[in-house]
């Protein structure tokens, strides 16, 4: 254990919580290779602790015990598998404190903000207890004489999830709960930069009673280890968070063995504000929609529209809320925006701020020298940008926000739906027409109006064009891990029995 992780340990509650192995079979797994890699805490650039890489054959044998686990865990009656989700939820949310700390030292979010998370994560877990209860099948108005038929539910195999590091414990649990109340054994491979928070999880998963084989954490080297889940046969479902780009190629390798796939992958949202709104409640929403999780977030308010109108106006109030915000150590209190994930994501939201710049781009504020440290962005506002820039064109999370004028809802329609992206926009008006008008015409799966909030259990989350497959929580959730079987019983006689 290096010096920092054991300063990690001391902050912990139950340090049994803070684990440095892959989790397979219900076992604590070093790998077999001694690859290693060092995880930092991105505020400090310290190694807080380290992660086997596993190798081949050690993902092949998670596989393996998922196949045998598979068997008895189908077999339980729903209600059963219920009651473990029910046990891992209450302990997630006992070890809440400790659990956002895990994730504040390796993600850098504040730890209020971490501790949403938690609250957030956990609530998938009783969601989706709750649906495993109602996978209901159907019965059909036979066209077949003296047959009955209907169709049940079935889990669709096991399941892999590739998750990201913005949301490292979340994003976990909407996918994983969704798969374990179908049925389905799980394979989990976390980022590498948020490793604990899910090996967290498999501590809390075993407690709960959610027996060996059932849910697998593997740790490796991101590519080889994704190879491995996409052309293994034996994994009938992919679910994968994370950005366009690795999702179409996670696409393209799991082509082979076909397998059931959800993706839920980048965004780039627009904010549109009409001309009645009142520009200081619009700003202030949007500085809320765009800084959150220090604009590392696939729903961030990327590309702000403001009516012409009230353009200035919103400029002067967006950058009063935008400096009060204040930027530092996510284990410190009253800080709003911790650090970016590592130096990379700084030196390309500063490229992103040039290029702007360059391409005529006005910058309002976003002085780079007050960064509190190497892996720190200051937030920046932009006016006057185009579609040109790629502070438009790519999801730059960071908190980098551009602001745009528009003369009409037209104008505002079609920038908003110029993007390969559509995952989440945001409208704020009061006029029901153009609220209307807008939501039908907006090419995204979630549209959002006058709420910065939108997610939630209840809601199916997902998007449309580049930004993803299928849908996470809400009713339909655990769809993505069942399958329908059609049956027909023939030859049963007629109604009157003869
Ligand atoms: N739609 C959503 O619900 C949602 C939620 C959170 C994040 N995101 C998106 O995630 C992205 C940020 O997360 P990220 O930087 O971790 O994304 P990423 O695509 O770089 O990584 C996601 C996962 O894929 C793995 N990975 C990386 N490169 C790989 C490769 N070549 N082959 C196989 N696997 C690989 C990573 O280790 C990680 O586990 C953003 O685009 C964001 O919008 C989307
Ligand atoms: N904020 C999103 C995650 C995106 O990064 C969510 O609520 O799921």
């Amino acid at each position: 254990m290096t010096l920092l992780s054991t300063t990690l340990v001391k902050r912990l509650a139950d340090p049994r919580l803070f684990r440095q192995y892959a989790y397979v079979n219900g076992k604590w797994t070093h790998g077999e290779g001694g690859r290693e890699e060092s995880v930092y805490d991105p505020a400090t650039n310290e190694a807080i602790g380290h992660i086997p890489l596993l190798e081949a054959k050690q993902i092949t044998a998670a596989v393996d015990a998922a196949e045998v686990a598979f068997v008895r865990w189908r077999a339980l009656r729903a209600d059963e598998r219920c009651e473990r989700l029910l046990a891992w939820y209450d302990l997630i949310q006992a070890n809440r404190e400790d659990l956002a700390t895990i994730m504040t030292l390796e993600q850098g979010k504040p730890l209020p903000d971490a501790r949403g998370e938690v609250e957030y994560g956990a609530s998938f877990v009783r969601w989706f207890a709750e649906e495993g209860k109602r996978t209901y099948g159907e019965t059909i108005p036979s066209h077949i004489p003296n047959a009955s038929l209907g169709t049940i539910k079935e889990p669709v195999g096991i399941a892999a999830m590739i998750t990201p590091w913005n949301f490292p414990l979340a994003m976990i649990t909407r996918k994983a709960a969704a798969a374990l109340a179908a049925g389905c054994p799980v394979i989990v491979k976390p980022a590498n930069e948020t490793p604990f928070s899910a090996l967290a999880l498999a501590e809390l998963a075993e407690r709960a009673g959610i027996p060996d084989g059932i849910f697998n954490v593997v740790l490796g080297e991101p590519a080889e280890v994704s190879k491995i889940l996409c052309s293994e046969p034996r994994i009938r479902a992919l679910s994968f968070t994370g950005s366009t780009r690795v999702g179409r190629l996670l696409m393209e390798q799991s082509a082979g063995t076909v397998k059931r796939l959800s993706l839920e992958l980048g965004g780039n949202a627009p904010f549109i504000v009409g001309p009645d709104m009142d520009p200081k409640e619009a700003a202030y929403a949007a500085v809320a929609a765009k800084f959150q999780t220090a604009g590392q977030d696939c729903l961030a308010a990327n590309r702000i529209l403001v009516h012409e109108s009230i353009h200035d106006e919103f400029v002067v109030q967006f950058t009063e809320r935008m400096v009060a915000l204040t930027v530092g150590n996510g284990l410190q209190e009253e800080v709003d925006l911790g650090p970016l994930i590592h130096r990379q994501a700084v030196e390309k939201a500063a490229a992103i701020v040039d290029d702007a710049i360059s391409r005529g781009a006005t910058l309002i504020r976003g002085d780079q020298s007050q960064a509190p440290g190497e892996n720190f962005f200051m937030p920046v506002l932009l006016t006057n940008v185009t579609p040109q820039m790629k502070v438009w064109r790519e999801e730059n999370f960071a908190p980098v926000a551009g602001i745009t004028a528009y003369s009409s809802d037209e104008e505002a329609i079609e920038l908003a739906n110029d993007t390969e992206y559509g995952l989440a926009a945001y409208v704020y008006t009061h006029d029901i027409r153009r609220i209307w008008k807008l939501m039908r015409a907006l090419e995204y799966g979630m549209v959002s109006v006058n709420s910065v909030k939108m997610t939630g259990p209840p809601v199916p989350f997902g998007g449309v064009k580049q930004s993803g497959l299928g849908r996470e929580g809400g009713a339909t959730g655990i769809d993505e891990y069942l399958e329908t079987k059609y049956y027909c019983l023939g030859a049963l006689g007629s109604v009157s029995g003869s």
